[in-house]
C-alpha cells in the first residue's frame, strides 16, 4: 500500500505532532509527513519539524488582513504536497468551509474532550466546571461546524475532585497521543468509512 502524504497543522508545543511523527518513523502510521503548518511565530512545534527535516510553513495569522487571505496562503503553500491527509494537532484556528472543502474527509483533529461534550476552547476547564467524573479525548473528521465531525476514536480518563485544568489536561494528554496514532493509522490503512455521522472500521 502506498504511503499517504500527510501534512500536520499545529499552533504550539507539538506533543501530538511529535507522537504522529514518531509513529510515522516507526512504520505504525503508513504515511510520509510532507510539511508542518503553524500559525504562531516562535511555536516550539516548528523547531521539532526543523529537527525532523520537514518543511515548515509559518502562516502568522496577524500578518494577514483577513481570514480569507490567511487561508489562501496556507492552501497555496500546501498544494504542492498533494496531501492525502491533514492532521490538526493543537491547531487553534477555526477553518472555513471553503478551506475544508479542498480536503473533504481528509482532515483529522484531536480534541481534549469526549465530544459532543465541551466543544471549542478550554475543553478541560469546561469539564471541570460541569462536574463530570469522566473526561477524555476525541479524534474526529473535521467539518465546518466546530468539533462536530464524525467521531473516529475516543479515550476516557477519570476526573478527580482535586483536579485543576492543568492536572486534567495532563491526564487527557497521555491518552491523546496513542488515540491519535491509532486513528491516523486506521485512516492511512484505508480502514475507515463514514456512513452519515458514524465512522466504521475502528474496531479490531
Ligand atoms: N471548521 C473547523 N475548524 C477547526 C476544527 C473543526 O472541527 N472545524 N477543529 C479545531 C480545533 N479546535 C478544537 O479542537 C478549535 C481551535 C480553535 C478554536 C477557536 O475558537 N479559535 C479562534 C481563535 C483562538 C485564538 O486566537 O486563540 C478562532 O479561530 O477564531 C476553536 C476550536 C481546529 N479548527
Ligand atoms: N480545541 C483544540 C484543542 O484544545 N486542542 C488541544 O491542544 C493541545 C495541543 O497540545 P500539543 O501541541 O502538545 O499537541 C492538545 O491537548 C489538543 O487536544
Amino acid at each position: 500500500m502506498t504511503k499517504k502524504k500527510m501534512v500536520i497543522f499545529a499552533s504550539g508545543r507539538g506533543s501530538n505532532a511529535i507522537a504522529l511523527h514518531d509513529a510515522v518513523e516507526a512504520g505504525t502510521i503508513k504515511a510520509d509527513i510532507k510539511a508542518l503548518v503553524c500559525d504562531i511565530p516562535g511555536a516550539p512545534v516548528m523547531d521539532r519539524a526543523r529537527e525532523w527535516g520537514i518543511p515548515v510553513i509559518l502562516a502568522d495569522r496577524k500578518a494577514f488582513d483577513s481570514k480569507e487571505a490567511f487561508e489562501a496562503y496556507i492552501l497555496d503553500a500546501i498544494a504542492p504536497y498533494e496531501a492525502d491527509v491533514i492532521c490538526l494537532a493543537g491547531f487553534m484556528r477555526l477553518l472555513s468551509g471553503d478551506f475544508i472543502s479542498h480536503y473533504e474527509h481528509k482532515m483529522l483533529n484531536i480534541h481534549p474532550a469526549l465530544l459532543p461534550s465541551f466543544r471549542g476552547l478550554h475543553a478541560q476547564r469546561q469539564a471541570i466546571e460541569a462536574g463530570v467524573k469522566i473526561a477524555g479525548c476525541t479524534v474526529h473528521f473535521v467539518v465546518p461546524d466546530m468539533d462536530a465531525g464524525p467521531i473516529i476514536l475516543q479515550s476516557a480518563v477519570p476526573v478527580y475532585e482535586d483536579d485543576t485544568e492543568d492536572t486534567l489536561a495532563a491526564r487527557i494528554l497521555t491518552k491523546e497521543h496513542p488515540t491519535y496514532i491509532k486513528a491516523a493509522a486506521l485512516f492511512c490503512d484505508d480502514k475507515l468509512t463514514v456512513r452519515g455521522n458514524v465512522v466504521m472500521g475502528t474496531q479490531e
